[in-house]
């Protein structure tokens, strides 16, 4: 079903769901990320599978974009069962003009970027107030970690002049789990660029996963009350 009426004319976000569920071709295996974007665009899926008979299947990146799908009744697959993946459609923290992002918020970061990076085609959904000039520029890097390992990696990135903690869950009274079983640092990085942090972040030991998410984006749909604007390679 529809999430807008003649009455509410589509949100930034609505409209980029849209937009992106209308890419999607009879037969594809789409990734779903997480998210109150991606959830938009798991609806308007459904709809377009519901009014155009659209054979299609999906995988998700979470737990609650599985049973959202489901919900919505779309077939949904296990990351296991995946040979290949056409799109993966998700939402963003922050995005630069050169379609670098930033993701994390979540805790489903380890699924988000293995899908990310393994589709044939990576779309992300954004409104306008996303678009940053840098990297780190609203909000903390997440950085996801082996639980043994979070002291270790917290006084290498202190070396490196980051700052940070470990994430607490919501009530903050107790360290934040990711879906993955590990904890998460959120870090801000003052000395180095873009670049630099994700190269030293991808290959440092006790690093699980990390929230910077470069040069595999095809496509970046910006929603703003002016309409979608499209970012692409
Ligand atoms: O882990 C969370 C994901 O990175 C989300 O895609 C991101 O936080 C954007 O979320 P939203 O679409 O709710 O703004």
């Amino acid at each position: 079903m529809s999430t807008h009426t003649e009455a509410s004319p589509p949100s930034p976000k609505q409209q980029v769901a849209i937009k992106a569920a209308e890419i999607v071709d009879n037969g594809m295996i789409v990734g779903l990320g997480t998210g109150s974007t991606a959830n938009l665009f798991i609806d308007e899926l459904a709809r377009r599978q519901h009014e155009q008979q659209l054979e299609i299947q999906v995988v998700a990146s979470s737990v609650i974009s599985r049973v959202k799908a489901q919900q919505a009744g779309l077939q949904v697959i296990s990351i296991e069962h995946l040979s290949h993946l056409d799109m993966y459609v998700d939402g963003a923290d922050e995005v630069t003009t050169d379609m670098q992002l930033l993701k994390g918020r979540g805790q489903d970061l380890v699924c988000e970027k293995l899908l990310a990076s393994h589709a044939t085609a990576f779309y992300v959904l954004v409104d306008d107030s996303k678009m940053v000039s840098r990297i780190g520029e609203k909000n903390a890097i997440p950085i996801e970690v082996m639980p043994s390992a979070a002291q270790l990696v917290l006084n290498r990135l202190a070396k490196l002049q980051a700052k940070g903690s470990l994430r607490l869950n919501a009530a903050g009274d107790n360290v934040a789990y990711s879906a993955a079983g590990n904890l998460i640092l959120d870090m801000q990085f003052t000395d180095l660029e873009t670049a630099q942090i994700n190269a030293l972040l991808t290959v440092m030991p006790g690093v699980v996963e990390h929230g910077i998410f470069a040069d595999i984006v095809k496509a970046v749909f910006i929603g703003s009350s002016d309409g979608v604007k499209l970012l692409q390679r």
